[in-house]
């Protein structure tokens, strides 16, 4: 398994783009019939995704977890972004259609993913973090996610957010995760910016033309970096970073995080005046 070490932001001043990328970047996630997951080392945040095609595959422990099986240790959360998929957890099936939300507790021990459609495979992003307790593995609908509308179309950034895991929403130790989707002719997301000192986050881009790309905004507020991304590709935003984007065309993305709270609000906006 890849795995990404903490940057500080007076080192992040004088990187190059290939740098960063390497640093922060976490491209190939979604491979025809495989599971991908790299350990980060904020919050020991794991990103991953899984697309299964022809086969099933299974949630796999790796050696540096030091554990007898995934999640020994840790919770974990999936959404779906493509077709109609399958997950089992010890047992028991869980049918995802598109932007559904899994969340599945500490101490299952056999998770795996199928697609149900050869021709419309399912596309799974998965984020897991440390976890203290059990909480009861739990199916959360798209249309069920508590909304939230906002922003507006002079700053083309009308969007929903769909909250999943949170303080009022699917119970978790540290996990925090959703996705927002721009309305059509909509490009920016979150602006303000923010941070949160409190929290890492991560960002993971879908339903953006192929030939588009996002311009993902990192770094302090007053030190800012771009990093360009393609459909499928995420990001990790230490604490000390702002994590916005805008892009070519309009675009959905799950952003999810881990650390001190579970409280979706827990942030600090940066005023645009005040960015540089
Ligand atoms: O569109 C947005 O704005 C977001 O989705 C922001 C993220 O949810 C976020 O950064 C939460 O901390
Ligand atoms: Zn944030």
């Amino acid at each position: 398994m890849r795995v990404l070490h903490g940057v500080h932001p007076t080192d992040f001043k004088h990187y190059d783009t290939a740098t960063i990328r390497e640093r922060f970047l976490l491209d190939k996630l979604i491979q025809p019939d495989q599971l991908v997951s790299v350990y980060t080392h904020y919050d020991r945040m794991i990103v991953g995704g899984v697309h299964p095609v022809q086969q099933t595959l299974t949630l796999k422990n790796y050696p540096n977890l030091r554990s007898e099986y995934f999640l020994e240790r840790r919770e974990i959360g999936i959404i779906n972004v493509g077709g109609e998929g399958q997950v089992t957890v010890d047992g028991a099936s869980y049918y995802m259609q598109k932007l559904d939300c899994l969340y599945v507790g500490k101490g299952a021990k056999h998770v795996t993913f199928r697609s149900k459609d050869v021709g419309l495979p399912a596309v799974f992003f998965l984020l897991s973090a440390p976890a203290h307790t059990t909480y009861p593995t739990t199916l959360l609908t798209y249309a069920a996610a508590a909304k939230v509308h906002t922003g507006n179309s002079t700053h083309a950034n009308l969007r929903t957010i769909h909250k999943y895991i949170h303080l009022d929403g699917i119970q978790s130790c540290q996990l925090v995760m959703g996705l927002t989707i721009l309305h059509n002719g909509s490009i920016w997301n979150t602006m303000p910016a923010h941070v949160h000192d409190r929290r890492m986050e991560a960002y993971f881009y879908f339903d953006l033309p192929a030939e588009d790309k996002i311009f993902h905004y990192m770094g302090e507020g007053h030190e800012t970096r771009h990093v360009l991304l393609q459909n499928y590709e995420a990001i990790v935003s230490p604490p000390w970073s702002i994590h916005t984007g805008s892009a070519t065309a309009s675009y959905s993305f799950i952003w999810g995080m881990a650390g001190e709270n579970l409280d979706y609000t827990d942030m600090d906006a940066i005023r645009i005046a005040d960015m540089f």
